[in-house]
């Protein structure tokens, strides 16, 4: 087999694909988090009451100022309309980090790749939108990325937190570097499948911290491949026999590979504590459980719905369920799993109701146009699906995918029960 290795693995720049869709989760009422804003956590945050001039720059958030490296904060300037802050490459954010690039965008701020001065390193930190409700979910954040660093001691399954201050309103969160997401690989790899033994290391390794979160009684509820990163940005690229188009220097065609199949979960800002009503959306909506899109209620089970899609879409390279509509979308799954228990659809709430005629879905006759119908029908049942793109050991991953997207959620595996899967536990001689 043909390889090169390559040590840096090209970063997204604030990757706007269309598949992202925004949380509900925040539209909901949220507990009051124990930690409060405005409490700075012992560091020093320089500048941070200082008003200067105010500068507005223009729409772009990150401008190159040549010379701004110095010790000093940087000029005080507006956030942009949506609350973001407004920064420089170059310069500091506090006098201990400087700003060297932005490596990623979400709903809740911008993150940015800066040198700690103090411990001579690369971080990365989220500097959140100055606007109240996501100044209060980042606080759950920090409240939920402590209580894992105090019980995951070796710092294996979860993105750690080094540090957090409050910064010009903005709270800002600092974590290990850690490498591209698993969406940014597949992205950069052209949607091509992930070979099935590294999808088994992935999946194990996700399940772990899954099991983990859910033996603290907390509840990610945001699980997707922009959430799970490699630790390392290393990357080899083998040679590619199964594409058919060949690259136009040397007539190979090569797909790259993960050095290591480390991962770790970030983005615990929309994680809920067991305790809490669970009634509100949750979930980026490929990932999205049925429970929640019938409005039953969710628990535990919502975030093994997500392993689920997300390891299917390892194996094929795409998300399995690529819609943006809630009929659509359990049409789908209907499509790809058979039918939803009658059970579950008699108990829908009223949002959901409309969805549901004489005891089943209200599809086709419900659907809002052809194409709509198309797309569902083009689905295959999740063994083909599985078949199509697994050379080996498709049995047992169709029975754990079977396992997960068990529509009733107290049918559903749990985190325990799926690493106790022959998928996991039998000897498959992994590569990886
Ligand atoms: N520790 C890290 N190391 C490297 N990159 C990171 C790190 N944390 C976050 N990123 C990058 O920044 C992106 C956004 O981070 P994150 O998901 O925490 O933000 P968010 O605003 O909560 O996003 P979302 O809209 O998905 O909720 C990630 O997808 C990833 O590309």
């Amino acid at each position: 087999m043909e390889m090169e290795c390559v040590t840096e693995f090209p970063h997204t720049h604030m990757d706007r694909r269309p598949r992202k869709r925004p949380r509900f989760a925040w539209d909901a009422p949220q507990l009051h988090p124990k930690a409060q804003p405005g409490i700075y956590c012992g560091q020093e945050v320089g500048n941070v009451t200082s008003h200067g001039t105010s500068r507005v720059l223009s729409d772009q958030a990150s401008i190159f100022v040549k010379g701004l490296a110095q010790k000093g904060s940087p000029p005080w300037r507006d956030d942009d309309k949506d609350g973001h802050f407004m920064f420089a490459l170059g310069e500091n954010l506090t006098s201990r980090y400087k700003i060297h690039r932005k490596i990623g965008e979400g709903t809740f701020g911008q993150v940015l790749e800066c040198w700690d001065r103090e411990t001579k390193e690369m971080v990365a930190i989220k500097v959140v939108r100055g606007i109240k409700k996501y100044r209060e979910a980042a606080m759950i954040e920090v409240e939920v990325l402590q209580l894992l660093g105090k019980y995951d001691k070796s710092g294996s399954r979860c993105g750690q937190i080094r540090n957090w201050f409050d910064y010009r309103n903005h709270i800002c969160i600092v974590f290990e570097m850690l490498g591209p997401s698993l969406y940014d690989f597949l992205r950069k790899n052209n949607y091509r499948s992930f070979p099935v033994d590294l999808v088994r290391e992935i999946g194990r390794q996700l399940l772990e911290c899954v099991a983990f979160m859910h033996d603290l009684h907390l509840i990610h509820t945001d699980l997707k491949p922009e959430n799970i990163l490699f630790v390392s940005p290393e990357y080899v690229k083998v040679s590619d026999y199964k594409v058919t188009t060949r690259s136009p220097k040397d007539g190979i065609c090569y797909k790259k590979l993960p050095r290591s199949s480390a991962i770790k979960v970030i983005d615990f800002g929309s994680t809920a504590f067991e305790c809490q009503d669970h009634s509100y959306i949750v979930s980026t909506r490929h990932y999205r459980a049925p429970e929640v899109i019938l409005g039953l209620g969710w628990s535990y089970p919502c975030d093994m719905w997500s392993v689920g899609c997300i390891l299917v879409e390892l194996c094929s390279g795409e998300a399995l369920f690529q819609t943006h509509e809630n009929l659509e979308h359990l049409a789908m799954m209907e499509r790809v799993l058979g039918p939803i228990p009658p059970h579950m659809l008699k108990r829908v709430d009223r949002h959901a109701e409309k969805y549901v005629r004489k005891g089943r879905l209200d599809w086709p006759e419900g659907a809002i146009s052809r194409e709509s119908i198309k797309a569902v029908m083009k689905l295959p049942r999740l063994p083909n699906l599985v078949m199509q793109h697994v050379d080996h050991s498709a049995g047992d991953l169709i029975d754990l995918l079977q396992g997960l997207l068990r529509y009733d959620p107290s049918n559903r595996l749990t985190a325990q029960d799926a690493l106790r899967h022959p998928f996991f536990t039998r000897d498959y001689h992994s590569r990886f």
